[in-house]
Protein backbone atom coordinates (compact mmCIF):
# COMPACT_ATOMS: atom_id res chain seq x y z
CA UNK A 1 0.00 0.00 0.00
CA UNK A 2 3.06 2.63 0.98
CA UNK A 3 6.34 2.29 -0.22
CA UNK A 4 9.31 4.76 0.01
CA UNK A 5 12.42 4.16 -1.40
CA UNK A 6 15.80 5.55 -1.45
CA UNK A 7 13.99 9.23 0.24
CA UNK A 8 16.56 11.86 0.73
CA UNK A 9 15.19 15.17 2.32
CA UNK A 10 16.69 18.49 2.80
CA UNK A 11 15.77 21.64 5.09
CA UNK A 12 17.48 24.63 2.65
CA UNK A 13 20.85 23.00 1.88
CA UNK A 14 20.86 20.66 5.15
CA UNK A 15 20.51 17.50 4.31
CA UNK A 16 18.93 15.54 6.65
CA UNK A 17 17.49 12.24 5.39
CA UNK A 18 19.81 9.60 3.66
CA UNK A 19 18.36 6.82 1.15
CA UNK A 20 15.81 6.31 4.18
CA UNK A 21 12.95 3.12 2.91
CA UNK A 22 9.97 2.30 4.74
CA UNK A 23 7.04 -0.18 3.84
CA UNK A 24 3.42 -0.51 5.48
CA UNK A 25 0.89 -3.01 3.52
CA UNK A 26 -2.89 -1.80 3.87
CA UNK A 27 -3.95 -2.22 7.63
CA UNK A 28 -0.31 -1.87 9.35
CA UNK A 29 0.85 0.24 11.96
CA UNK A 30 4.57 0.36 11.82
CA UNK A 31 6.34 1.95 14.80
CA UNK A 32 9.34 4.94 13.75
CA UNK A 33 12.01 4.48 16.28
CA UNK A 34 15.49 6.45 16.98
CA UNK A 35 16.64 9.11 19.47
CA UNK A 36 15.91 13.05 19.26
CA UNK A 37 17.10 14.46 16.48
CA UNK A 38 17.54 11.80 14.13
CA UNK A 39 14.89 12.56 11.22
CA UNK A 40 11.67 10.98 12.38
CA UNK A 41 9.73 14.20 12.15
CA UNK A 42 11.54 14.77 9.22
CA UNK A 43 10.51 11.36 7.43
CA UNK A 44 7.13 12.47 8.26
CA UNK A 45 6.87 16.00 6.78
CA UNK A 46 8.65 14.55 3.95
CA UNK A 47 5.59 12.55 3.39
CA UNK A 48 3.70 15.12 3.42
CA UNK A 49 5.63 17.37 1.33
CA UNK A 50 6.91 19.87 4.04
CA UNK A 51 10.70 20.15 3.65
CA UNK A 52 12.86 22.33 1.22
CA UNK A 53 13.15 19.29 -0.91
CA UNK A 54 13.16 15.40 -1.20
CA UNK A 55 14.32 12.66 -3.73
CA UNK A 56 13.35 8.97 -3.83
CA UNK A 57 10.09 7.56 -4.19
CA UNK A 58 6.70 7.72 -2.03
CA UNK A 59 4.01 5.02 -3.40
CA UNK A 60 0.39 5.04 -1.84
CA UNK A 61 -1.38 2.62 -3.56
CA UNK A 62 0.84 2.66 -6.85
CA UNK A 63 0.79 6.85 -7.03
CA UNK A 64 4.16 8.74 -7.04
CA UNK A 65 3.92 11.40 -5.30
CA UNK A 66 7.20 12.73 -4.18
CA UNK A 67 6.98 15.29 -7.11
CA UNK A 68 3.52 16.83 -5.27
CA UNK A 69 2.34 19.36 -3.57
CA UNK A 70 1.01 18.65 0.19
CA UNK A 71 -2.78 19.62 -0.54
CA UNK A 72 -2.12 16.71 -3.38
CA UNK A 73 -0.35 14.30 -0.91
CA UNK A 74 -3.31 14.87 1.58
CA UNK A 75 -6.18 14.58 -1.08
CA UNK A 76 -4.41 11.37 -1.51
CA UNK A 77 -4.96 9.46 1.44
CA UNK A 78 -2.20 11.18 3.89
CA UNK A 79 -3.89 12.52 7.33
CA UNK A 80 -1.28 14.17 9.38
CA UNK A 81 -1.36 15.09 13.18
CA UNK A 82 1.99 16.91 13.49
CA UNK A 83 4.27 17.27 16.79
CA UNK A 84 2.84 19.68 19.25
CA UNK A 85 -0.24 19.24 17.91
CA UNK A 86 -0.64 22.41 16.03
CA UNK A 87 -4.31 23.30 16.93
CA UNK A 88 -5.27 26.88 16.60
CA UNK A 89 -6.26 27.99 20.08
CA UNK A 90 -8.79 30.78 18.90
CA UNK A 91 -10.57 29.15 16.89
CA UNK A 92 -13.12 26.76 17.85
CA UNK A 93 -13.28 22.87 18.20
CA UNK A 94 -15.72 22.67 15.32
CA UNK A 95 -13.56 24.96 13.48
CA UNK A 96 -10.28 23.08 14.26
CA UNK A 97 -12.00 20.34 12.95
CA UNK A 98 -13.46 21.20 9.72
CA UNK A 99 -10.26 22.36 8.51
CA UNK A 100 -8.79 18.81 8.04
CA UNK A 101 -12.37 18.81 5.92
CA UNK A 102 -10.19 21.26 2.94
CA UNK A 103 -8.79 18.00 2.22
CA UNK A 104 -11.34 15.75 2.20
CA UNK A 105 -12.07 13.48 -1.24
CA UNK A 106 -16.01 14.42 -1.47
CA UNK A 107 -15.31 17.93 -0.45
CA UNK A 108 -17.92 17.52 2.79
CA UNK A 109 -18.04 19.97 5.19
CA UNK A 110 -19.57 18.06 8.09
CA UNK A 111 -17.71 16.77 11.00
CA UNK A 112 -17.00 13.12 10.43
CA UNK A 113 -19.12 10.42 11.84
CA UNK A 114 -15.92 8.95 13.44
CA UNK A 115 -15.27 11.95 15.68
CA UNK A 116 -18.55 11.51 17.34
CA UNK A 117 -17.68 8.17 18.07
CA UNK A 118 -14.36 8.11 19.35
CA UNK A 119 -14.36 11.96 20.52
CA UNK A 120 -17.95 12.92 22.75
CA UNK A 121 -16.50 15.15 24.59
CA UNK A 122 -15.08 17.31 21.57
CA UNK A 123 -18.70 16.97 20.23
CA UNK A 124 -19.99 18.35 23.24
CA UNK A 125 -17.67 21.49 23.21
CA UNK A 126 -17.71 22.53 19.75
CA UNK A 127 -18.32 25.96 19.67
CA UNK A 128 -15.64 26.57 22.77
CA UNK A 129 -12.17 27.28 21.49
CA UNK A 130 -9.37 24.56 20.94
CA UNK A 131 -6.63 27.06 23.09
CA UNK A 132 -9.06 26.10 26.58
CA UNK A 133 -8.34 22.04 26.05
CA UNK A 134 -5.98 20.64 27.86
CA UNK A 135 -3.19 18.99 26.36
CA UNK A 136 -4.32 15.13 25.55
CA UNK A 137 -7.44 17.25 24.83
CA UNK A 138 -5.92 19.18 21.80
CA UNK A 139 -4.54 16.06 21.04
CA UNK A 140 -7.77 14.42 20.31
CA UNK A 141 -8.70 17.04 18.76
CA UNK A 142 -5.56 17.21 16.53
CA UNK A 143 -6.13 13.36 15.45
CA UNK A 144 -10.01 14.41 14.86
CA UNK A 145 -8.79 17.25 12.53
CA UNK A 146 -6.67 14.18 10.36
CA UNK A 147 -9.63 12.00 10.26
CA UNK A 148 -11.52 15.19 8.77
CA UNK A 149 -9.61 14.46 5.52
CA UNK A 150 -10.66 10.91 5.09
CA UNK A 151 -6.81 9.54 5.17
CA UNK A 152 -6.29 6.04 4.86
CA UNK A 153 -2.95 6.32 6.30
CA UNK A 154 -2.44 8.25 9.25
CA UNK A 155 1.03 9.88 10.49
CA UNK A 156 1.20 10.46 14.07
CA UNK A 157 4.37 12.16 15.84
CA UNK A 158 4.53 11.38 19.20
CA UNK A 159 1.11 11.88 20.02
CA UNK A 160 1.78 10.92 23.94
CA UNK A 161 4.31 13.50 24.28
CA UNK A 162 4.25 15.99 27.03
CA UNK A 163 0.40 14.22 27.88
CA UNK A 164 -0.78 13.42 31.43
CA UNK A 165 0.26 9.63 32.35
CA UNK A 166 -3.72 9.36 32.74
CA UNK A 167 -4.57 10.27 29.40
CA UNK A 168 -1.90 8.76 27.71
CA UNK A 169 -3.37 5.37 28.25
CA UNK A 170 -6.84 6.92 26.56
CA UNK A 171 -4.82 8.48 23.29
CA UNK A 172 -3.03 4.37 23.14
CA UNK A 173 -6.48 3.00 23.42
CA UNK A 174 -7.98 5.57 20.54
CA UNK A 175 -4.95 4.70 17.87
CA UNK A 176 -5.14 1.43 18.67
CA UNK A 177 -8.60 1.48 17.61
CA UNK A 178 -8.19 3.51 14.50
CA UNK A 179 -5.82 0.89 13.49
CA UNK A 180 -7.47 -2.29 14.42
CA UNK A 181 -11.24 -1.68 13.71
CA UNK A 182 -11.36 1.02 11.19
CA UNK A 183 -7.79 -0.72 9.18
CA UNK A 184 -6.42 2.88 9.19
CA UNK A 185 -2.87 2.01 7.82
CA UNK A 186 -0.34 4.02 10.45
CA UNK A 187 3.21 5.29 10.71
CA UNK A 188 3.78 6.01 14.79
CA UNK A 189 6.70 8.23 15.70
CA UNK A 190 6.65 7.15 19.40
CA UNK A 191 9.70 7.19 22.18
CA UNK A 192 7.27 5.07 24.72
CA UNK A 193 9.12 1.38 23.51
CA UNK A 194 6.24 -0.39 25.58
CA UNK A 195 3.44 1.22 23.70
CA UNK A 196 5.02 0.51 19.91
CA UNK A 197 5.16 -2.79 21.09
CA UNK A 198 1.65 -3.16 21.86
CA UNK A 199 0.06 -1.56 18.96
CA UNK A 200 3.28 -1.89 16.17
CA UNK A 201 2.95 -4.46 13.45
CA UNK A 202 6.59 -3.85 12.34
CA UNK A 203 8.81 -1.12 13.40
CA UNK A 204 11.89 1.38 11.39
CA UNK A 205 14.72 1.95 13.86
CA UNK A 206 15.95 5.86 12.68
CA UNK A 207 20.01 7.40 13.31
CA UNK A 208 21.48 10.41 11.43
CA UNK A 209 18.87 10.03 8.98
CA UNK A 210 19.44 6.69 7.73
CA UNK A 211 16.82 3.96 8.38
CA UNK A 212 19.59 1.34 9.93
CA UNK A 213 17.25 -1.64 10.81
CA UNK A 214 13.21 -2.65 10.37
CA UNK A 215 11.26 -5.77 10.92
CA UNK A 216 8.55 -7.02 12.74
CA UNK A 217 7.71 -5.81 16.40
CA UNK A 218 8.35 -9.43 17.73
CA UNK A 219 12.42 -9.02 16.58
CA UNK A 220 12.20 -5.70 18.29
CA UNK A 221 15.01 -6.35 20.74
CA UNK A 222 16.75 -4.98 23.86
CA UNK A 223 20.12 -4.93 22.15
CA UNK A 224 18.62 -3.30 19.24
CA UNK A 225 17.12 -0.45 21.83
CA UNK A 226 19.83 0.03 23.79
CA UNK A 227 22.31 0.15 20.47
CA UNK A 228 20.33 2.89 18.47
CA UNK A 229 18.36 4.12 21.49
CA UNK A 230 19.69 4.83 24.80
CA UNK A 231 21.86 8.10 25.25
N1 LIG B 1 13.23 23.36 9.84
C1 LIG B 1 14.47 22.85 9.94
N2 LIG B 1 15.54 23.44 9.33
C2 LIG B 1 16.78 22.91 9.42
N3 LIG B 1 17.08 21.77 10.11
C3 LIG B 1 16.07 21.16 10.74
C4 LIG B 1 14.71 21.66 10.71
N4 LIG B 1 13.94 20.82 11.45
C5 LIG B 1 14.75 19.85 11.91
N5 LIG B 1 16.04 20.05 11.49
C6 LIG B 1 17.20 19.20 11.79
O1 LIG B 1 16.93 17.93 11.22
C7 LIG B 1 17.45 16.88 12.05
C8 LIG B 1 16.35 15.88 12.32
O2 LIG B 1 15.34 16.50 13.13
P1 LIG B 1 13.94 15.82 13.41
O3 LIG B 1 13.10 16.80 14.15
O4 LIG B 1 13.43 15.23 12.16
O5 LIG B 1 14.36 14.64 14.38
P2 LIG B 1 13.49 13.71 15.29
O6 LIG B 1 14.07 12.35 15.20
O7 LIG B 1 12.05 13.86 14.96
O8 LIG B 1 13.75 14.30 16.74
P3 LIG B 1 12.78 14.61 17.98
O9 LIG B 1 12.55 13.31 18.62
O10 LIG B 1 13.61 15.54 18.79
O11 LIG B 1 11.55 15.24 17.42
C9 LIG B 1 18.01 17.57 13.30
O12 LIG B 1 19.41 17.69 13.13
C10 LIG B 1 17.35 18.93 13.27
O13 LIG B 1 18.21 19.91 13.85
Amino acid sequence: MLQITDIDSYYGASHILHGVGLEAGKGELVGILGRNGTGKTTLLRTIMGMTTRATGSLKLNGQELIGEPTNKRAFAGFGYVPQGRQIIPDFTIRENILMGRFAAKDGRKDIPEIVYEIFPYLIENLDRPGGVLSGGQQQQLAIARALATEPSVLLLDEPTEGIQPNIVEQIEKTIIRLNKELGLTILLVEQNIRFVRAAATRFVMMENGRSVATGATADLTEALISKHMTI
